[in-house]
């Protein structure tokens, strides 16, 4: 489902990633430990397009992604949930409308259809009552499970973790 060839990226002097290899059958779960620095969250970000690698490619489902425009990139994306390492909520949104970020910029639902979208994610990672609260309001851990709940808005075909933990 996903192949990551030949992958090299740098930072200035700093070799990151070094000709990396990975192939990540579908219903697979793969976990990647390093020590810290070593990657791991870089090479995340170049499986989902957020950064681009120096060289290599990265194949989904038989395309190859580092080709595609934009607005493929963007269809793309909706089968690729991924969480961040620190949630990334917006401070200033409600849990309600951080979880139906990307709905509300990538599809036309209305918001009775995001709401229930919203409703749904929630109770699946065990957060119900939380939808109007501020993410400042919440500990790190109900945090980190609102970013999963925002992850699995678009129902999608691989999530990507960055640091997952036992509360989530
Ligand atoms: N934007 C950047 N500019 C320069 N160097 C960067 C940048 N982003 C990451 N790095 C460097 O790339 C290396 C890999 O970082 P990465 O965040 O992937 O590590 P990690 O394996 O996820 O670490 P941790 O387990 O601590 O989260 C680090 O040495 C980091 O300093």
């Amino acid at each position: 489902m996903i192949s990551v060839r030949n992958i090299t990226k740098n930072f200035g002097e700093k070799n990151v990633l070094n000709g990396l290899n990975l192939e990540i059958p579908r219903g697979e779960t793969l976990v990647i430990m390093g020590r810290s620095g070593s990657g791991k969250s870089i090479l995340l970000k170049i499986i989902t397009g957020l950064i681009p690698a120096d060289s290599g490619e990265i194949w989904f489902d038989g395309t190859e992604i580092s080709k595609l425009k934009a607005k493929k990139m963007n269809v793309l994306r909706q089968k690729i949930g991924m969480l961040f390492q620190s949630a990334a909520l917006f401070d200033s949104m409600t849990v309600a409308e951080n979880v139906a970020f990307m709905l509300d910029q990538h599809t036309n639902y209305s918001k009775q259809e995001m709401r229930k979208i919203v409703d749904e994610k929630l109770e699946l990672v065990d957060l119900e009552g939380v939808q109007d609260l501020r993410p400042a309001e919440l500990s790190g851990g109900m945090r980190k499970r609102v970013g999963l709940a925002r992850a699995l808005a678009f129902n999608p075909e691989v999530i990507l973790y960055d640091e997952p933990d036992n509360r989530t």
